[in-house]
């Protein structure tokens, strides 16, 4: 059953949709455990949507701690199939300032402690992860920022800019890279970095959820000379015009995949990536990934 078929999860600064109307509370229970919060069941425009605070409402969980597996397989059991997640990024570019918005559609992973796969205990998958954002979503998010930001019928945004693609690192944290990182990154190409979003987009992609980022910069790191290295007191300053923006956008895609749901090569990602023998496998694991496996059992 569907409650919900698209999902946001909200990063730094955004804990709540403030547009939200028929607010419900949902404690979900995962094989995983349990999500960082309660979901949030809410009508958005004409669409109910599923919201979950990323790392928590009142922002107790480190990226390290984030219980991604839960977050994902929850979203599954509410029958979401498009997430956007917002997050907040440094800048690895000039031309991406503050307060401007990026919908990557690469990453590049830094991680070193994170589980980022459903699999394993006696089944065996591997995704295709070449192109890691959906795209069609991705453009979908991009059309809703570009309807607010550019042109002269709706300046809700005048003072950001959409910078459509580009590679965001995801690195371990919590502490913010060295000059030598921030550089480096830098001269592999990579537009923003953050600290959550890789993980979330293969065990999207492993539960077969079109999955977008809706990057929404908040400092430039520490590469750059003319601006002081990134402090948690920057972000926060942008933060809260960035979820105030971040909800916008959200409110604008939300209205255009109800209209128009894309088709997403994610909702059959698992088709051919499956190596065990399903007939074989463990029957714990199998009841275990049951809301994954079952169209293919
Ligand atoms: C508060 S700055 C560092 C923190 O913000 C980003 O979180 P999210 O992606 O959930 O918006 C970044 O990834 C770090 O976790
Ligand atoms: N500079 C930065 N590095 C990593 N994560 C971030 N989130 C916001 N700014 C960041």
């Amino acid at each position: 059953m569907t409650i919900a078929q698209i999902g946001i999860i909200g990063g730094s600064g955004l804990y709540k949709m403030e547009s939200l109307k028929d607010v419900e509370e949902l404690e979900v229970q995962t094989p995983f455990g349990s999500p960082s919060d309660a979901l949030i069941l809410g009508t958005l425009g004409e669409t109910r949507v599923a919201f979950l605070a990323r790392h928590g409402r009142n922002h107790t969980l480190l990226p390290s701690e984030l219980p991604f597996r839960a977050n994902i397989y929850a979203m599954k059991q509410l029958g979401v199939e498009y997430l956007i997640s917002a997050s907040a990024v440094g800048s690895l570019k000039e031309e991406a300032k503050p307060l401007d918005m990026v919908v990557p559609d690469q990453f590049i992973d830094r991680t070193k402690n994170r589980i980022s796969t459903f699999f394993g205990e006696g089944i065996v998958a591997h995704i295709t992860f070449g192109e890691p954002i959906c795209k069609n979503l991705a453009s979908v998010v991009a059309d809703a920022i570009a309807t607010l930001t550019e042109g002269n019928a709706s300046l809700n945004l005048p003072d950001v800019s959409l910078h459509r693609g580009g590679t965001y690192v995801c690195m371990e944290g919590p502490a913010f890279s060295t000059k030598a990182e921030s550089n480096l990154y830098r001269s592999w190409g990579a537009t923003v970095i953050g600290m959550t979003n890789l993980p979330e987009a293969k065990l999207a992609r492993e539960a077969e959820i079109a999955y977008a980022t809706l990057a929404l910069v908040t400092d430039y790191d520490c590469w750059h000379p003319d601006h002081d290295s990134v402090t948690v007191e920057m972000v926060i300053g942008n933060l809260h015009k960035n979820a105030v923006n971040a909800q916008k956008v959200i409110q604008e895609t939300v209205k255009r995949l109800t209209e128009n749901p894309p088709a997403s090569d994610a909702h059959s990602a698992l088709k051919y990536a499956i190596l065990t023998n399903l007939d074989k496998a463990p029957a714990a694991t199998k009841e275990k990934l049951g809301l994954l496996l079952n169209k293919y059992l």
